[in-house]
Parts: C-alpha cells; sequence; structure tokens
C-alpha cells in the first residue's frame, strides 16, 4: 500500500490491519467472519443473520457486479462492514443501478479494502471469530489502543438476541414468487397452503421459494406467540434464518413452537430456524470456532446418501450427540460433521442448518420446499 491508510482493524488480541476506507466513515464493533463466496456479496451484506458481524471476503473481486434493488435479502445492508483483498472494483453489469461504495456510504455500512485477507482468515480459523473495532477515517487518523479497548468491550454474540432487532414490526403477506427457476422444477403458481412464517431476520429469497412451492405467506414476527400463530389457523409454520444466539431468542420462540408442535401441523425451518426448533425439541446448541460461511458447503443427507452443495452461513450449532430420541439427524457438513438436519421420526417436522434459498449459492437444496409443500398437501388430505 503506497497511500496513508484511512481505516483500521483492531482485533481484541491486539493485532492491527490497516487498510483503505471505503463506504461510510466511522466506527464500529462486531464479531469478525469470513466467508468464501465467489458471488452474492449484496446478497451477503443484506442477509439479516449477519447483525453483529463483520465480514471478509476472502474472494478478491468484489464491487465488479454493483448492487441493485432486485438482490437485496432486506431493505438495508444489516451486516456491519465488509474488509475486502482489493478496493471494490467498478460495477460492469446490465444489472448494475448503483456502485458498491456509494450504497454502503450512503447506508452507514463500512468498508475496508487492500487488507491480506488471507493473513485474516487465518487468524480468525486459528483464534476463533473475533471481536474487533473497524475504523475508516479519510484523515488516516487511529487511535490505535481505544480501537482495541472497544473490540476487547465488545459482549460476542453468545447471549444475544438479535432477532427482535431484524424482525418485521407488524405482521404482512408475502406472494412475490422467484424469478428464475432450478433445473427441474416448476413454480406452483395457485398458493393453496397457508403458511405462517415466523421472521427471525428472514431473507426475502426465502419468502419467494416458499410462494414459489404453493404457500400463501403470511410473515409474523419473531416474537408472536403460539396462540397468535396457530389463530390464523395455518397448514403449516414455516420457521426463518435470524442472526444471534439461538438460546437467547429461543426464550421466547421455544414456548411458541411448542406450542405449534402440539397440532399435529408440518413445521419447516432454516438456520437459526432450525437451531430454534432443535432447542424446542430438547436438543443443545453450542457456539462454533469460526462458523460456516461460503457457498460451497457440502452436505450429506444421511437417508438418501446424497451430497448437496450448499449456502451457509452460520456461526451457532445444533450439537448432534444432543439429539433426543426421536429426533433423527438427517444431514451432516462433510467438511466438520457438524449437525445440518433434523426431523421428527413420526411427523413432518424437519429443518436444515443451511440455505436452501441460495441467495448466493447452489440451488441442489431447493427440493426441501417442495418437501414442505407436499407435507401439508398430505397433512390436509388427511386431517380432512
Ligand atoms: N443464518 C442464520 O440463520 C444464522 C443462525 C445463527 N445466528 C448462527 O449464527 O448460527
Amino acid at each position: 500500500m503506497t497511500q496513508k491508510p484511512t481505516a483500521c482493524l483492531a482485533l481484541a488480541n491486539g493485532t492491527i490491519f490497516y487498510g483503505m476506507g471505503f463506504g461510510a466513515t466511522g466506527e464500529t464493533t462486531a464479531e469478525l467472519c469470513f466467508n468464501t463466496a465467489m458471488t452474492g456479496y449484496q446478497e451477503i451484506m443484506t442477509d439479516p443473520s449477519y447483525a453483529g458481524q463483520v465480514v471478509t471476503f476472502t474472494f478478491p473481486h468484489i464491487g465488479n457486479t454493483g448492487v441493485n434493488p432486485d438482490d437485496d435479502e432486506t431493505a438495508d445492508p444489516v451486516a456491519a462492514g465488509m474488509i475486502v483483498k482489493w478496493d471494490p472494483t467498478h460495477a460492469s453489469s446490465w444489472r448494475a443501478t448503483e456502485e458498491l461504495t456509494g450504497w454502503l456510504a450512503k447506508r452507514g455500512r463500512i468498508g475496508m479494502g487492500g487488507v491480506d485477507t488471507r493473513r485474516l482468515t487465518r487468524a480468525i480459523r486459528q483464534q476463533g471469530a473475533p471481536h474487533v473495532a473497524l475504523a475508516h477515517n479519510p484523515d488516516g487518523i487511529f487511535d490505535i489502543e481505544a480501537l482495541v479497548r472497544k473490540a476487547r468491550a465488545f459482549e460476542g454474540l453468545e447471549g444475544l438476541d438479535l432477532a427482535k432487532d431484524v424482525t418485521c414490526a407488524q405482521s404482512y403477506n408475502w406472494n412475490e414468487m422467484r424469478w428464475a427457476w432450478p433445473e427441474g422444477y416448476k413454480p406452483q403458481t395457485d398458493a393453496r397452503h397457508k403458511v405462517v412464517a415466523i421472521d427471525f431476520g428472514a431473507k426475502r429469497n426465502i419468502l419467494r421459494c416458499l410462494a414459489s412451492a404453493g404457500c400463501d405467506v403470511t410473515v409474523l414476527p419473531a416474537t408472536a406467540t403460539g396462540e397468535e400463530v396457530m389463530a390464523l389457523n395455518p397448514d403449516g409454520v414455516f420457521l426463518s434464518n435470524g442472526p444471534g444466539d439461538p438460546a437467547a431468542t429461543g426464550a421466547y420462540a421455544v414456548p411458541m413452537i411448542k406450542q405449534v408442535l402440539s397440532h399435529d401441523i408440518p413445521v419447516f425451518g432454516i438456520c437459526l430456524g432450525h437451531q430454534i426448533l432443535a432447542l424446542a425439541l430438547g436438543a443443545k446448541t453450542v457456539k462454533m470456532n469460526h462458523g460456516h460461511h461460503g457457498a460451497n458447503h457440502p452436505v450429506k443427507d444421511m437417508e438418501t446418501g446424497k451430497v448437496e452443495i450448499t449456502s451457509m452461513n452460520h456461526g451457532f450449532t445444533v450439537d448432534g450427540q444432543s439429539l433426543p430420541v426421536g429426533v433423527k439427524e438427517t444431514h451432516v457438513s462433510l467438511f466438520d460433521g457438524s449437525n445440518c438436519g433434523i426431523r421428527l421420526a413420526d411427523r413432518p417436522v424437519f429443518s436444515v442448518q443451511y440455505h436452501p434459498e441460495a441467495s448466493p449459492g447452489p440451488q441442489d437444496s431447493y427440493y426441501l420446499f417442495e418437501r414442505f409443500s407436499q407435507a401439508m398437501q398430505e397433512s390436509t388430505t388427511t386431517n380432512n
């Protein structure tokens, strides 16, 4: 780097990285993770599950497809900041309506380029997701000691309920479908299954996938009670992804899920929804060393032996050893053997740790939305 650095990242252990700031100026504290996806930086930055985290992108070309309103997973960027190897490239895509840098600045998110992201990623792997302070000051003046102190003062994601910060304020209906189809699937245009989706920080493409699988979706805030959910008389209940510690969110979500489970209807959960469903069934969740964040994670379906390449974003995991009798482990990570899916042995209540809606990532796991729809089809036929 020949120019004077305008951004600084302080890790709680005192390691300092300098780079060139872009986007908003100012400071933020967060947990630091790395994401290995080669595409989809806009979807990643706007995935509500990233609240409280700064994302290091291991792929070096960030910015080259710009940003556009269609690829937002929620209205605003939710990740606390981004770190990239090279200064963001200019947008060169027919879909781009804006440059990444201007978009981040307008939305109050700090970016830092010119960083040795390999070294940083190794540090994350070795010490576990560090607590950090990230600062962007065009004058290039930083109080390093103060930044390290702020990184140390950040309490981390354990015990933190962030779902209540990113959930919707009020319930709403969702009927927008996906724009493109995974190979071999057709949109189911008749919305015949009444689904209540609990928004712990739902990505829009999950709601599009549900609508495309024949669901008439009513989204409820994370704090909805079991009575409120069941008052809508749903054919099935969906539990969304979201940020923070599942155990903290579970404080109010577990009683809601237990009440839903006392009715014999299909339940489907993704990521945080998977973790909270597991808690409601009596399993435990734990914090991972550096989590799984990327778009190429192989997962084995233990029932069919098939391998899916999946999109992942999680820093907590369900302890597969803690699954009670009657709860089957359906999917396992081929990277580290961690739990990636469960189901009840005798009922269509199931969930996965990864993101079958992709956005970004491969489409291998779209079948899970069809499975949920099929389960509701069968349960309404049996119950009528
Ligand atoms: N994508 C998600 O839903 C993330 C779930 C949870 N916050 C975790 O980090 O494990």
